[in-house]
């Protein structure tokens, strides 16, 4: 038998030594220039071509976050079966799924409150306004996607303002819009 060995460090980056020098600063940053809340991309892989975020990163940032500024994470939650993460999530401010997700939107919406967080829905570029605006009355944010859920840093779509223009005179506490919101959007 041979005497040497390879020793690998694990990194796992869910800890406060990783997290608080990149995104626990960059978190601390944008609420020092404004943010109302942070909005936490949780993906799957499954319901979008990539992988972000898990639950566990709800109470590492509090840990490194919650320390300086107020932590009012929205976990927008683009998964199969969104349903699966309510309970570990249930530290953060919010829980934002998508309607096209689940099979019993209402009782998702009950779960999530009773949980103690606030409720989001999110649609997807094709969904429309109509899917959404029945659960209008029971939920605190209407998120209306300006880029296909899966990637940050995509083009605005412009042609999703529509939506958002319905919402806001219809339900003028909640609509907002997500993705590709930059200077070139806002106008
Ligand atoms: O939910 C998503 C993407 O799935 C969005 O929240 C984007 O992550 C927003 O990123 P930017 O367009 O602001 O870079």
């Amino acid at each position: 038998m041979s005497d040497w060995c390879l020793l690998s460090s694990a990194c796992v980056p869910l800890d406060t030594y990783w997290l608080k020098p990149c995104i626990g600063t960059k978190s601390v940053r944008m609420t020092e220039c404004g943010a109302d809340f942070l909005h936490l991309d949780v993906m799957d892989r499954h319901s979008v071509p990539n992988i972000m975020f898990g639950h566990p990163m709800v109470e590492c940032l509090r840990n490194c976050v919650g320390v300086c500024v107020c932590f009012l994470p929205d976990m927008h939650v683009t998964v199969l079966g969104p349903e699966q993460w309510v309970k570990p999530m249930a530290g953060a401010n919010q829980y934002t799924f998508h309607p096209e997700a689940t099979t019993n939107a209402g009782n998702l919406i009950k779960e999530i409150k009773e949980s103690g967080m606030k409720v989001g829905l999110a649609i997807k570029p094709g969904t429309t306004v109509e899917e959404l605006a029945p659960w209008a009355g029971q939920i605190n944010m209407a998120l209306v996607m300006t880029v296909e859920p899966g990637f940050g840093g995509q083009k605005f779509m412009e042609d999703m303002m529509p939506k958002a223009v319905c919402f806001r005179s219809q339900f003028p506490s909640l609509d907002i819009v997500d993705g590709g919101v930059g200077p070139s959007a806002i106008h």
